[in-house]
């Protein structure tokens, strides 16, 4: 008897890899560990969420951090500041933020407006605090495999993946998108685990070869369905970190990741946009903030 269509569609799907679950979990870890803080120093981490600007998704992800803060006990101090502000009034905020010791963690939300230098500003963060991990200092840890704090979307992409895969050695990794915050940091955690890794993006001759090879894809070009179907090799996990609002039905908008779902259904595994990388950017954000109380601690001892 011929399989019936529900039989084939199950057979055919790329398992899911469920961001949303695997953040829950790993916020459930964090909660035990503040629990824990609260218990031997009387007092829980801090974290100091800074935005500059009404960027209306910087909004929505500050709300969300702020919200998750609540949620494993973290207290959060945020610091809204106006579009104008100067550069020198939000360096002076951050020297402030680092002398204070219920401070643990600080995370100053990009894009900062057009007139302010993210690279000093974020350089400016004391590398024990910079729980984005975005410090010169946090990539010189990241890129020389000794320790320190490590971005949180990177972080999450390589939670994502352990939860499909054993061990990374020898395998292919290509990583879609050179950005110092997604792309190259991901790069680098995937050498760590010494899988062969190809760095491309947008401007790569011949991409669609390239990305057929790949036993592991990581996608984080911010173009819209970038990867196509034909792209990618059968049994490959797909890790899809790119987020675009675009035009939906009704006048809604809608999220696009830089995957196509629906075509890349013969990988391995694939996560869904939304409810795959992004979740597990704010749940690593909170893991670092432990991380970061618990290495001051270290460094008391
Ligand atoms: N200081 C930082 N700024 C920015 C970071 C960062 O890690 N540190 N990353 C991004 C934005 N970002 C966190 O700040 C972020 C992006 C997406 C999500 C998320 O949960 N996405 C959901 C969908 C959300 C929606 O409905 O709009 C999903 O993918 O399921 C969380 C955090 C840039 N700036």
């Amino acid at each position: 008897m011929a399989p019936s269509h529900a039989a084939l569609d199950s057979a055919a799907r790329a398992h899911r890899i469920d961001g949303r679950a695997i953040a829950r979990s790993l916020d459930e870890e964090t909660a035990a560990a503040v629990r824990a803080i609260v218990a031997r120093d009387g007092a829980p981490p801090g974290l100091a969420v800074v935005l500059v600007g009404e960027d209306p998704a910087s909004e929505v992800y500050v709300g969300r951090k702020i919200e998750a803060c609540r949620r494993v006990g973290i207290l959060s101090f945020e610091h809204r500041l106006p579009a104008q502000t100067t550069q020198d009034a939000l360096l002076t905020l951050i020297a402030r933020l680092n002398a204070d010791p219920t401070i643990h963690g600080i995370l100053v939300q990009v894009p900062l407006p057009p007139h302010i230098d993210d690279g000093m500003v974020l350089s400016a963060i004391d590398p024990a605090k910079d729980v984005d991990g975005f410090h010169p200092v946090n990539v010189g840890r990241l890129s020389t495999g000794t320790g320190g704090l490590v971005p949180c979307t990177p972080l999450g992409v390589m939670m994502l993946l352990d939860s499909v895969i054993d061990d990374m050695k020898g395998m292919d990794a290509v990583v879609i998108g050179k950005s110092n915050i997604v792309g190259k940091p991901i790069a680098m955690l995937l050498l760590e685990r010494e899988a062969t890794v190809t760095v491309t993006h947008i401007e790569t001759r011949g991409l669609p070869d390239i990305v057929r090879k790949a036993d592991i894809v990581v996608a984080a070009a911010g173009a819209p369905r970038l990867v196509k179907g034909f792209w990618v090799k059968e049994g490959a996990v797909i890790i899809d970190v790119g987020i675009t609002r675009m035009p939906g039905e009704g006048g809604k908008t809608r999220l696009v990741g830089d995957v196509a779902y629906d075509e890349v259904q013969h990988a391995r595994a694939v996560t869904p946009v939304p409810g795959g990388v992004g979740p597990m950017t704010i749940a690593c954000l909170l893991a670092n903030t432990v991380k970061a109380a618990e290495m001051r601690r270290g460094q008391k001892k």
